[in-house]
């Protein structure tokens, strides 16, 4: 049991708490919270007022909405009040109100509601005179709001004059301003480029968007606004809510599409489930159902609070947002290798379900978020989606909360995670060996364009790699026939065809094998590039990076300060350098030069006559490629593919179990005896042969075969019905060539495979 003086002290902990909320929320239009957390501190309180009335005070949160205006707004003193909302959080809340009313009204008949949506924007008062608008206000603490007339006046959907002319000489009406979903991930894009903070969600963007002093900013911002009610009226122009409402919209006020009239709390409890079921597909934000009695009459006769009407309630939905901790990160390794970080989250309700884990996404998403492990960070989950962390809550960072970091190694094999500059993801390098990819590794060497193994499809891998019968892709040459016909919809024949194919894939082309490993972002033709260019599969797995790709100059210097550092040096052969070459080069006033890219280069070149003799080349930091498409990022996930042992050693056993190749790639006759050497061509239509059997051929004669025409394509080769390349070919000028054509091209019958 609580005591008097324990209520006392937790009442008076509670409101400072809450005052302190609002002003964030209100004032700032910055929320530390989320709403659910708010609501709780809000009905703890209500709770403690309603068991100890003594405590009640008229300033107390309870008993008054919002907070008062800023005061760099000129005040607007309401004529008649704005209040707030009373909330049903739960069936049984909203089961109580619908009885209440009923007792108010002495009816046991159906109740006629208004029932719509509960926008989540922000409350104003707009007041027009003889159909044209004067003054627009925000809700304020009730009594005063701010004039926002500027700022509302750019908002598009109200209008600055009414239509028609029939009605009243003063009517204020009120809604919601708010921001649509997409106006808001557009608007918070452009700030993020901008460098600009962020808003947490669409209705502090809205709150924001509006109460700015300059309403040029206003006006930037893609604001609307829907009505759901009015203050001061000269003459009621009809009997009930919902009439009132189509009166409004016939003059040019837009109301929501989702106004509907339902009778008797059953009627209320469906239009609150359907709305929910939708509530992901609206482009706006909502977070209940507003339920108002339809009859203005009966409306009167159950008045208001200081704090809301009685005559109406909002059914809340569960919240998608709700705070708790970050007891941990650990990084889960998908199908592919890429290693994401999880928030580990003490348990909490979000979206009417318990959410432990989020995903972080990547590394700079922890950044950008300084997720830190111990923080308290709000977790959001709408809809079907993920939850994810949207925000940390900075002002309850402990002290001792620590900075997230990339492991180095992968935590399901061991294998290097390497991150190539510039990715965003991280990934585990043991491709051929981690079981977190193995599947993924399993189906890629076997499909058609690497190993070719016919037969073998997802499904069967699933299950060879669910039993553990493979386990890396040379496991696959070890099944036997017993196995495989064992298995779920594999007859004796079937399995024999798999052995045989297995069989025959063992014969290939280096190119296909280098391809069959799936190293990152190695495609088929940065493959047939490798395999020309290195001897053997041996000489790749020792290449480093600098094997791949030539690094110069200097790291931290771009081509434009090298530039002009190189020309200032070459108009000037006769300077010296006097004291430190670094803060002698910083001095000289060159374009970009700062003092720490001086450093970098006296670090480098030591004398000013070292810094003379280099070459452009030498100074800023630019690779060069010595495979075809092999840059920097390619080269790093090489490299990092093949200093795994654990790669390395699959590679042997596919060697050992007898995969084997051509000595000299792809058997190709020497490059100057290929006839289509230094060719591109693109094939399109139907031929006498699959494409891909044309495509190898064309291949072996030299030729580069690419998906997309461009100027320097040589010829298109066209078969049956070509489509749309065909034309895309005459107005580039490329010269287009059939079977018969390639044939006489290369001074033979056919282009037999
Ligand atoms: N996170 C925080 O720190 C924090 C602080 C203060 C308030 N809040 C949140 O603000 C809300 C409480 O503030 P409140 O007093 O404005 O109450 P409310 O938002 O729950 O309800 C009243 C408001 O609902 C809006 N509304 C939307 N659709 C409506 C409709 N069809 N008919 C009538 N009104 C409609 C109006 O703007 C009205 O002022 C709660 O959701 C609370 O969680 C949060
Ligand atoms: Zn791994």
């Amino acid at each position: 049991m609580t005591t008097p003086d324990e209520a006392g002290r937790r009442v008076e902990l509670l409101r400072a708490d809450i005052r302190h909320h609002n002003h964030r929320y209100y004032v700032l239009d910055d929320p530390e919270i989320p709403d659910a957390d708010y609501d709780r501190l809000v009905r703890e309180l209500q709770a403690l007022e309603s068991d100890f009335p003594d405590l009640v005070t008229p300033d107390s949160p309870t008993q008054r909405v919002g907070a008062a205006p800023r005061p760099d707004f000129a005040a607007v003193r309401h004529t008649v009040p704005m209040i707030s909302l009373d909330n049903a959080m739960s069936d049984a809340e909203l089961a109580d109100f619908d009885r209440k009313t009923q007792a108010a009204l002495q009816t046991t008949d159906s109740v006629l509601y208004t029932a719509e949506p509960k926008l989540d924007g922000l409350a104003v008062s707009i007041r027009y005179e003889r159909g044209r608008l004067m003054q627009a206000a925000t809700r304020g603490d009730g009594a005063t709001g701010e004039d926002v007339t500027h700022n509302v006046r750019t908002i598009q959907s109200v209008p600055l004059c009414l239509f028609g002319d029939d009605w009243p000489a003063v009517l204020e009406v009120r809604g919601e301003v708010y921001m649509t979903r997409t106006g808001f991930a557009r608007l918070n894009d452009a700030m993020q480029r901008a460098g600009d903070k962020p808003f947490a969600n669409p209705r502090n963007a809205a709150a924001g968007s509006l109460r700015q002093l300059d309403p040029r900013i206003t006006a930037s911002r893609p604001l609307a606004f829907c009505c759901y009610g009015w203050g001061d009226l000269s003459a009621p122009p009809a009997a009930s809510q919902f009439a009132m409402l189509q009166r409004l919209a016939a003059w040019g006020i837009p109301i929501s599409r989702e106004l509907r009239q339902v009778a008797g709390l059953e009627a209320c409890r469906a239009y609150f489930e359907d709305l929910g079921r939708r509530r992901d597909t609206l482009d706006y934000d909502i977070d209940g159902v507003v339920f108002k009695l339809d009859r203005l009459a009966d409306q009167e006769r159950l008045g208001a609070t200081s704090h809301h009407p009685r005559w109406a309630i909002a059914r809340k939905f569960p919240a998608q947002e709700a705070l708790t901790l970050v007891e941990a990160v650990e990084f889960q390794v998908g199908r592919t290798g890429a290693v994401t970080p999880v928030a580990r989250l003490q348990p909490v309700q979000v979206g009417g379900v318990t959410v432990a884990n989020a995903t972080l996404h990547n590394l700079d998403e922890v950044r950008r978020k300084d997720v830190r492990i111990g923080d308290t960070v709000v977790v959001r989950r709408a809809g079907d989606v993920i939850p994810e962390v949207a925000r940390v809550v900075v002002e309850r960072r402990p002290a001792d909360a620590r900075v997230v970091e990339l492991p180095a190694q992968c935590p399901v094999c061991g294998s290097d995670v390497i991150r190539p500059e510039g990715e965003a993801v991280a990934r585990c390098s043991g491709g051929l060996y981690c079981p977190a990819q193995r599947k993924e590794s399993i189906r890629h060497f076997a499909s058609r364009r690497a190993m070719d193994i016919e037969g073998l499809g997802d499904r069967l891998i699933e299950q060879l790699v669910d039993l553990d019968w493979v386990r890396e892709p040379a496991d696959l040459y070890r099944l036997s026939l017993e196995q495989l016909a064992g298995l779920e919809r594999m007859g004796e024949k079937s399995a024999a065809n798999l052995l045989a194919a297995l069989e025959r894939s063992k014969d290939t082309t280096l190119a296909r094998f280098i391809f069959a490993l799936g190293i990152r972002e190695v495609g088929e033709s940065t493959a047939q590039a490798l395999a020309a260019r290195f001897d053997g599969i041996e000489a790749l797995m020792q290449a480093r990076v600098t094997d791949f790709v030539c690094e110069r100059g200097v790291k931290g210097i771009g081509r434009e300060t090298a530039t002009a550092l190189h020309r200032f040096l070459s108009e000037r052969p006769d300077l010296d350098v006097k004291g430190e070459l670094a803060d002698w080069l910083a001095g000289q006033g060159i374009r970009g030069l700062t003092a720490s890219r001086a450093g970098l280069l006296a670090q480098r070149f030591t004398t000013l006559e070292a810094l003379r003799a280099a070459e452009l080349e030498d100074l800023y930091a630019n690779s060069s490629r010595l495979v075809e498409g092999v840059g920097p990022v390619v080269a790093a996930h090489l490299a990092a593919f093949f200093a795994q042992p654990h790669n390395r050693e699959a590679i042997g056993r596919l060697l050992a179990v007898g995969v084997h190749w051509p000595e000299t790639p792809a058997a190709a006759p020497p490059k100057a005896e290929q006839p289509l050497a230094g060719k591109t061509l693109v094939i399109t239509g139907t031929l006498s042969q699959p494409r891909d059997a044309i495509k190898d051929w064309l291949q072996r004669q030299g030729a580069k075969v690419t998906g997309s025409l461009s100027r320097n394509t040589h010829y298109l080769l066209a078969g049956e019905s070509p489509g749309s390349k065909l034309e895309q070919a005459r107005s580039l000028g490329v010269e287009v060539i059939d079977e018969a054509g390639l044939a006489a091209l290369l001074g033979r019958e056919s282009p037999s495979v």
